[in-house]
């Protein structure tokens, strides 16, 4: 048996729930036996009942003590959920999250961890997986042992199609001492973006040269156009312009959309970091010699300020709108 731990919002599967499952599919076909599914928290009964349509059997934990995350609860559920369906592979999405809390539940099976990988298979007794190292610009062919944990960076893997109706079981998991050593006292939700960061096909990101806090409206216009996230370098953020769940970098986030633009962004090192491996890169610079143009496969010389404008009509243009 294969387990998926299935992000959701409360009401909806993550999209990386979906490439969880296909990647467990994959290697369900060659390690033999079913693929099941977990889902965690606030909403998950709900959630279950949409779950079930990719997986045979889904368990459910929730209730007053998982109605918020800490590491070490997820990491506890994981591994109850792993011990009932007797899974062998554990598959996980490499969000922010699935990352703090995976390294735990390896800990706790005594399992090989492949972290944040881009493919993953099985041939014989082990599993084997690709993922980028050292600022995404070595790519690292790992295998490990059974058991085994594998999270799945962000869109990097086909999501799955619905495979028929399995089942949904409650699963009541005690929490202990340890998992009570971290309590959430407060949520103050910092942004309002309508599509997550790292799981966008299209990423709009602004840097310095926007020039003001007030220039990222036009920032957003162009992402809500597209249906893409916002996107912002530490110097904006450093500047309050815009909030740190927006980073993308070395110590932001990492995203591979389909379709990244670079506004008014230098590209330097730690920055490309977050993104060098986005499909198309599409650059606006006034400075002909900005290392982000060397990343970019299509770049524009000029001002932001009249190219962006000109590029929000041409997208409304093409809309209709
Ligand atoms: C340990 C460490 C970790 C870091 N982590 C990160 C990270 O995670 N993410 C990150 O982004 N950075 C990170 N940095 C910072 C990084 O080194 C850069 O300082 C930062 O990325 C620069 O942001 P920027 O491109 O917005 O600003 P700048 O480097 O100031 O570039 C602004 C660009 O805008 C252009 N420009 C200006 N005006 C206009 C205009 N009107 N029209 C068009 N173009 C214009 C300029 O030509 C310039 O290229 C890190 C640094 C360190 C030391």
């Amino acid at each position: 048996m294969i387990l998926v731990v299935m992000d959701h919002d409360g009401n909806e599967l993550r999209k990386g729930a979906l490439e969880g499952v296909s990647r467990a599919r994959k290697l369900a076909e060659a390690l033999g036996g079913e693929v099941a599914g977990l889902v965690v928290g606030f909403g998950a009964e709900g959630v279950a009942e949409k779950a079930k349509d990719y997986v045979s059997k889904v368990y459910v934990v929730s209730g007053p003590d998982w109605e918020t995350y800490t590491a070490e609860k997820w990491a506890k559920a994981a591994h109850a959920a792993a011990e009932a369906a007797g899974a062998r592979v554990v598959v996980a999405p490499a969000s922010r999250t699935g990352r703090s809390w995976t390294a735990r539940l390896a800990v706790k099976m005594d399992a090989a961890l492949l972290e944040d990988t881009l493919d993953s298979w099985a041939e014989g007794e082990k599993v084997y997986a690709t993922k980028y190292s050292f600022l995404n610009r070595v790519l690292e062919k790992q295998a490990g042992s059974l058991p085994a944990v594998i999270s799945v960076k962000p869109n990097t893997t086909p999501l799955a199609e619905p495979a028929g109706a399995g089942t949904v079981e409650p699963l009541a998991v005690e929490l202990g001492e340890l998992e009570k050593k971290v309590e959430v006292l407060e949520k103050i939700v910092e942004t309002g973006g309508k599509v997550s960061l790292t799981e966008a096909e299209v990423v709009v990101t602004g840097g310095r040269g926007m020039g003001s806090a007030e220039a990222f409206q036009m920032i957003e216009e162009f992402a809500d156009l597209l249906g893409g996230a916002v996107g912002a370098t530490r110097a904006v953020i450093d500047a309050g312009w815009r909030p740190y769940a927006e980073q993308v970098g070395q110590t932001g986030k990492t995203v591979q959309p389909n379709v990244y633009f670079a506004l008014a962004v230098s590209g330097a090192v730690q920055h490309q970091a977050g993104m060098n491996k986005s499909k198309v890169v599409v650059a606006v610079n006034k400075d002909p010699d900005a290392p982000i143009f060397k990343e970019t496969d299509y770049g524009v010389v000029g001002d932001v300020h009249q190219v962006l404008p000109a590029m929000i009509e041409e997208v409304k243009k093409l809309k209709g709108a």
